[in-house]
Order: C-alpha cells, then sequence, then structure tokens
C-alpha cells in the first residue's frame, strides 16, 4: 500500500474562491480541500461569510475562482446538496411533498416523482422522527420540526456533499443530537462529506476533523479542533475573550467574562485588541 492509498481522496476543490455583493467584496481568496467523508466544520462570527460560502460552492451566488469535483469536473445538480439557513416554506405545501422537492435533481424533465423516490423522502422523515408530520403543511410546525424537515430535504437528495447552514440554531438539545448523530452516520457508513456552518464552537467541535475559521470573509485557521480553537485565536477574532476548556473530552468553548473597570484597580483589564489576526500556521495556502 501506498501512501497515496492512505489519502483520502477529495470530494471538492475551492480556489481562490471570491464573492462580492454590490462591488463589496465579503468572501476573497478562499482555497478550501474538502475530503471525502470528512466533516468540516465552518465557524465564525456573524457576517464572516459562512452562509455566502456555502452559497457560492453551490453556485448559488455569483463567485470568482473556481469549485471543482475531486475528480476534476464541474459540480453538477446531484454533487451537493446545500441546507439553506433561512428557506422559503411554500404555504399550503405538505411536509412529504417539501421532502420530495430534494429528489428534484435527480429527475429527467418533466418527470414526476418515482416509487422510489417517496420511499428516500419517507425513510429520511422516519429517521429524522417526522413520519407523523408527513400529511401536515410546511407552515404548521414548530420552529424546530420545520428545520428538521428542511434537514430532510437536504438529506433526501442523498448527494456526497452535504452543506448545512447552522442545521440545529432552532433545535433543542436532544434534537439537535439526533440530527448531528444522524448526518455523522451517514458520514461513517456512506462515506458523505459534510461542511456545517455552526455557531456553537464546542459542538463544531465535536463532530468536526478539521474547522475553517473565518473571519471578515478570509480563513483566518484551518486545522484540528484543538489547533484552531485556542483562546487566543478565538478571542481575538470573535472579540471578545473566551476560555476553551476541556470536559468528558471535548473542547468546550465559554465566554470569559469582561473585568470591570474600576478606578485604582490593579492589573490590567483583558479585553481583546480587535486587531486582524495574523494568520496562524495551520495548512492555510
Ligand atoms: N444578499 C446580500 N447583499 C449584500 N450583502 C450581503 C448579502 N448577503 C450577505 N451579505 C453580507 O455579506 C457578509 C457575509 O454574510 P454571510 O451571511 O455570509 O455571513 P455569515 O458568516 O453566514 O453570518 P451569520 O453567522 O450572521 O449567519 C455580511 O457582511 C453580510 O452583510
Amino acid at each position: 500500500m501506498t501512501t497515496a492509498d492512505l489519502t483520502p481522496a477529495a470530494a471538492l476543490r475551492a480556489h481562490d474562491l471570491r464573492v462580492a455583493y454590490d462591488g463589496t467584496e465579503v468572501l476573497r481568496g478562499m482555497d478550501l480541500e474538502l475530503r471525502t467523508g470528512e466533516w468540516l466544520g465552518l465557524i465564525g462570527p456573524n457576517g464572516s461569510g459562512k452562509s455566502t460560502l456555502l452559497r457560492a460552492l453551490v453556485g448559488l451566488v455569483p463567485s470568482s475562482g473556481s469549485v471543482e469535483l475531486g475528480t476534476g469536473g464541474t459540480p453538477g445538480p446531484t454533487d451537493l446538496s446545500l441546507m439553506p439557513q433561512s428557506p422559503e416554506l411554500p404555504p399550503g405545501m405538505t411536509v412529504v411533498e417539501y421532502v420530495l422537492l430534494g429528489r428534484t435533481a435527480h429527475l429527467g424533465w418533466l418527470r414526476s416523482e418515482s416509487e422510489s423516490d417517496r420511499r428516500v423522502a419517507i425513510d429520511v422523515l422516519r429517521r429524522l422522527g417526522l413520519a407523523s408530520f408527513a400529511g401536515r403543511t410546511v407552515r404548521q410546525l414548530s420552529g424546530g420540526e420545520a428545520q428538521r424537515v428542511v434537514i430532510a430535504r437536504a438529506l433526501a437528495q442523498q448527494s456526497p456533499v452535504l452543506l448545512l447552514d447552522e442545521p440545529t440554531s432552532a433545535l433543542d438539545v436532544g434534537h439537535q443530537v439526533e440530527v448531528l448523530e444522524l448526518v455523522d452516520e451517514l458520514r461513517r457508513e456512506d462515506g458523505l462529506t459534510v461542511v456545517a456552518a455552526m455557531h456553537d464552537l464546542g459542538t463544531a467541535a465535536r463532530y468536526a476533523d478539521r474547522l475553517a475559521l473565518l473571519d471578515r470573509g478570509s480563513l483566518a485557521a484551518l486545522g484540528s479542533p484543538a489547533e484552531v480553537l485556542s483562546e487566543d485565536l478565538v478571542s481575538r477574532v470573535y472579540g471578545h475573550p473566551v476560555r476553551v476548556h476541556e470536559l468528558d473530552g471535548h473542547l468546550v468553548v465559554v465566554p470569559a467574562p469582561r473585568v470591570p473597570r474600576r478606578t485604582g484597580a490593579p492589573g490590567p483589564v483583558p479585553l481583546p485588541v480587535r486587531t486582524r489576526p495574523q494568520r496562524p500556521d495551520l495548512g492555510v495556502s
């Protein structure tokens, strides 16, 4: 066996990916290589470009640079599946009809869904504990139920690369674990490649093989969770001091309280200086 055999194949490569809205560049010089079967966590403050990067990877926003499959071709509609952050839920559409939209990329011109498409949709709904909602309209769901239905639609597409934009922001802790474990199971069993933008840094670290930290449209760090979640780096990029602890073998990031400035109080106030961080040597090219 050679070293090449041991190196996971690339699922997707982005090179010098850039996006500008109304002439303002919000994503710049993004170079990423996704390995087949890996989970890449996207983290970064509000507005740092996580959603824009995901949308650029699927071609939903005009971008410059390149996105190509590991095999070298341009991604087609069945290659990447995106679960958007705030999708439109069409009024009157039932849950099963909505999840079946995930099969659209697999249908030929003017073809309607087959029995096997319906089976895929029902199976995904069942695995997410949503089968009893199948006949309900999507507007008749709670926020968390609706979010799981949107995830179900993305999973029903059965694409080899799954892009999730804050997939658990509306979910209680039990459903968060249920959804993330299901995605992780698909990753381990079927070699699904996952990119998930998440705000909870501990949860992102728990599932990701690597974390990509975005800062104002650029990649500030890319590496293992332990490498990227350094107190200094996270405090600087997020503009607030944090502490990183290890609990039961997992990293937990908690905001540190700002020390109130008192007249005559001894010692410095540990406020982070919000300057552009030095790019650490974490494999970012
Ligand atoms: N349609 C748009 N038109 C103009 N500017 C936009 C548009 N969408 C996003 N932006 C800007 O692009 C930047 C990146 O936004 P993006 O939504 O990618 O950030 P994000 O990291 O996903 O943020 P959040 O964590 O708040 O979801 C922000 O400054 C945002 O205001």
